[in-house]
């Protein structure tokens, strides 16, 4: 039998009560294992070089997931956020580098939300801050409600770009999508290629153009209830494709 692949997923860091806590949202873990048919691995963020590196050897495949904190915007070289925006600097200081090595090394790749904005950071891009105050932009935050299925219900449609993976994935040229974020990408970092945009002009997906496997990434939540999704399973299923072939080749 085929051995699943393994699927690094860096860790926000979270304080319960007293102590500081390593901890990835359940529904990432479960995609990572039930849409690309992986064995999930929780990557705690010490933000060590040796130890990033060390992880990128041990997995076939690393899923950033999406946070409610935000990268610090010193990363992209903007002045600082708001009073009371949240943080998160020893996610920062793991997975920025941790995205870097994973492209250099062709470790497949899959970014979303929070993650979607490291990679774009990390390839040399900047953020919106605040989406909704930009002129003639959407207002990509979620409604204001405690109902799960409502906050991460269907939000804007996208444009699917003509030849993009994501179109071939759709079969068409839109989809509906989730929106559950108040940063975006500002300007694309270099050698990032969009796949989608929101009908304000707001990219929503992009490959990188050269890496050497499976490098991808989406501004909403695929990984959410994704078996409701056909194009959402698509996303995981190409990522868990790349991250089976990297565990093959690697047991040659
Ligand atoms: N804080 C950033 C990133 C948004 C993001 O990743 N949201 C996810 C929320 C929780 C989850 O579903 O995991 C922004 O606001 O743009």
């Amino acid at each position: 039998m085929q051995q699943k692949p393994l699927i690094g997923i860096p860790c926000d860091v979270k304080q319960i009560g007293h102590f500081p806590f390593h901890a990835v949202g359940d529904k990432y873990v479960a995609a990572a294992a039930g849409a690309a048919g992986g064995v999930p691995l929780l990557l705690p963020s010490l933000g060590d070089a040796e130890l990033i590196a060390a992880s990128l050897e041990l997995v076939d495949g690393v899923l950033l997931p999406g946070s409610p904190s935000n990268i610090e915007p010193h990363h992209y070289r903007a002045g600082p956020s708001r009073e009371g925006t949240l943080h998160d600097v020893r996610r920062d200081a793991t997975t920025l580098p941790l995205a870097r090595l994973a492209i250099e090394r062709g470790v497949p790749l899959l970014g979303i939300c929070r993650g979607f904005q490291e990679i774009n950071v990390v390839m040399g891009g900047t953020l919106h801050q605040h989406v909704q105050e930009e002129p003639g932009m959407l207002d990509h935050r979620e409604p204001d409600t405690d109902d799960l299925d409502l906050m991460y219900g269907e939000a804007h449609d996208i444009r699917l770009l003509p030849g993009s993976w994501i179109a071939g994935w759709a079969g068409g040229e839109r989809a509906r999508v989730n929106s559950i974020h108040q940063q975006g990408i500002r300007t694309l970092g270099e050698g990032l290629i969009a796949e989608a945009v929101a009908d304000d002009g707001l990219i929503e997906a992009y490959r990188v153009e050269a890496a050497r496997a499976f490098a991808y990434a989406v501004q909403w939540h695929p990984e959410w209830k994704y078996w409701e999704n056909p194009l959402s399973c698509k996303i995981f299923e190409a990522f868990g494709e790349a991250c089976r072939q990297r565990r093959q080749r690697r047991k040659e």
